[in-house]
């Protein structure tokens, strides 16, 4: 067994371990970071950027069957080649992680380590079989992975999750998606444009995280012109039959389906990885979900030399934060004992949905009681209806008396935008008639932001 000796070790090599390792660099402090499956990043390997790719695609097929209601015509009929489009995904895929393997291969091979990583103590952990490292503090980066409901363990290969999906040679005829959040929704209307029959299947009422019933509502209309969502449903049972999975479910209005899908792909959340890296074993105390306590404003774990960032801590489990997590992680272990709070950036959320649904800074229960709304519906904004892209609803929740702007959510058309316009306007500080004062262009989607602030308005005199 050999001992390696470090700083700080970064537990997993994902977006925030990366981030982490630099930040402990910086600081002009040793770092050593360790991988146990693959280098690459979740995001660029599975998640943000193959997802992506896969909806750049549905969004072709999806425009060229609007052509005939703008008087364009394809006299053929359109064709979706699934093999060539999950080749496009794979390749454009691979150069993304070709970036990231890069930046791994440029980090000096002393600061590396390979193996599966479990803690001895706070300060020792084992990787691999042979190596302990010995270091003054500890980041664990390890990230999440997709919840699997005991119900569906049997189903072998065609139980599939984002990562598999993206591996596919070409599309399947018919997928039922379990699961309405960010992931369910996203993908299901990804292969769903791309000639799938679908079903997405979700057991409560949730829909991508969206608080605001009245945007839900809209959000929902809007997905179901082309997709079957079935919300509050229950699958009752599941079995492998051949190469298919038979499914037996209970719509909410109590109707049975009995259906026959080639896979099933689960998008019932994601956990953070904890298991297997022994905290137990080192007295740490796990609440009933199996998380560890921690200070969110420092991302300590429990008074220990230890520091969780991205997904693992369960906090905002998006790109940017894990960035954002790994820099303070970073800087708190090497600057450990002297920990400092970090300052957080105004929360942004973006489903890449059609209607893209949004939302900025605080909304649903974090929200005050004394907050005025100001909203617009997409149905009839201008701009909007000219792209036939009108539907979905903006509201925006504003402080009482000053009018400051609090929070906003949002489905409609191209609201990445809007969204981040929002957020930079929360972080700012803005108030409605501040951002009343900022030129509006015609005709844009963004007058629709002025209708809504200028509701607000109304509501605030
Ligand atoms: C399908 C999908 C689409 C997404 N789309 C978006 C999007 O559009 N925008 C957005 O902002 N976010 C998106 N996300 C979320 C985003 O990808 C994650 O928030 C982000 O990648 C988390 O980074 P991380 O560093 O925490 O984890 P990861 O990148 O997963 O890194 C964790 C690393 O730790 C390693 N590891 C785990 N356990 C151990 C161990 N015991 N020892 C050693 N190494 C270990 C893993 O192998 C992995 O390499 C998406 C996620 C998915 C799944
Ligand atoms: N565009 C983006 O930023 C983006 C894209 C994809 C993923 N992500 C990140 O990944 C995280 C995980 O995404 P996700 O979609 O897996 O999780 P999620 O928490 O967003 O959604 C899970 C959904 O599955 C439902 N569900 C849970 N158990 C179920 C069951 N047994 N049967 C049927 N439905 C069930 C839940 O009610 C919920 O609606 C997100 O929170 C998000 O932060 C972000």
């Amino acid at each position: 067994m050999r001992t390696l000796h470090t700083d700080v070790a970064v537990i997993g090599a994902g977006t925030a371990g990366m981030t982490a390792y630099r930040a402990v660099k910086k600081q002009g402090k040793q770092a050593l970071l360790i991988e146990g499956e693959y280098y690459g990043t979740t995001c660029a390997r599975v998640g943000c950027m193959p997802s992506k790719l896969l909806i750049a695609a549905a969004h072709a097929a999806h425009v060229m069957r609007q052509g005939p209601t703008f008087g364009v015509h394809i006299d053929d009929r359109i064709r979706v080649d699934g093999r060539q489009v999950m080749e496009r995904v794979r390749n454009e895929r691979d150069r993304f992680v070709g970036f990231v393997l890069k930046d791994v291969e440029n980090f000096p091979a002393e600061d590396k380590l390979w193996g599966q990583a479990k803690f001895l103590s706070a300060t020792r952990i084992q990787v691999g079989d042979d190596t302990v490292v010995e270091a003054s503090s500890v980041v664990i980066a390890t990230g999440s992975a997709p919840v699997i409901p005991e119900m569906y363990k049997g189903l072998g290969d065609r139980l599939v999750v984002n990562d598999d999906v993206f591996s596919w040679q070409d599309l399947p005829k018919r997928v039922m998606v379990v699961g309405t959040g960010v992931i369910g929704l996203e993908l299901s209307q990804a292969l769903a444009r791309l000639g799938v029959e679908l079903v997405a299947v979700g057991r409560s009422a949730s829909l991508a995280g969206i608080a605001d019933e009245q945007v839900k509502s809209s959000a929902l209309e809007a997905l179901r012109e082309e997709l079957d969502i079935q919300l509050n449903a229950q699958v009752c049972s599941v079995k492998r039959e051949d190469d298919e999975v038979a499914v037996e479910y209970k719509l909410s209005d109590g109707t049975l389906r009995q259906e026959r899908f080639d896979y099933l792909l689960m998008a019932a959340g994601r956990k953070p990885r904890l298991e297997g890296l022994g905290l137990e074993d080192i007295g740490v105390k796990l609440n009933d979900k199996g998380m560890p306590e921690f200070d969110v404003q420092t991302l300590q774990l429990q008074g220990q030399p230890i520091f969780l960032a991205g997904d693992v801590n369960g906090l905002h489990p998006i790109l940017h934060e894990a960035t954002d997590d790994g820099y303070l992680a970073g800087k708190n272990a090497a600057a450990y004992p002297d920990v400092q709070a970090g300052e957080r950036r105004a929360a942004l959320g973006i489903v890449f949905t059609e209607p893209q649904i949004a939302k900025a800074g605080k909304v649903g229960k974090s929200l005050p009681d004394d907050v005025v709304i100001g909203e617009v519906s997409f149905r009839n904004q201008g701009r909007s209806r000219i792209m036939l892209e009108n539907r979905g609803l903006l509201r925006l929740y504003v402080q009482k008396g000053k009018g400051l702007l609090l929070g906003a959510e949002m489905a409609g058309p191209r609201v990445e935008h809007l969204a981040h316009l929002l957020a930079w306007s929360i972080q700012q500080k803005l108030t409605v008639a501040q951002m009343l004062e900022m030129p509006f262009y015609h005709p844009v989607i963004e007058e629709g932001l002025r209708t809504a602030l200028r509701d607000a308005a109304a509501k605030l005199a």
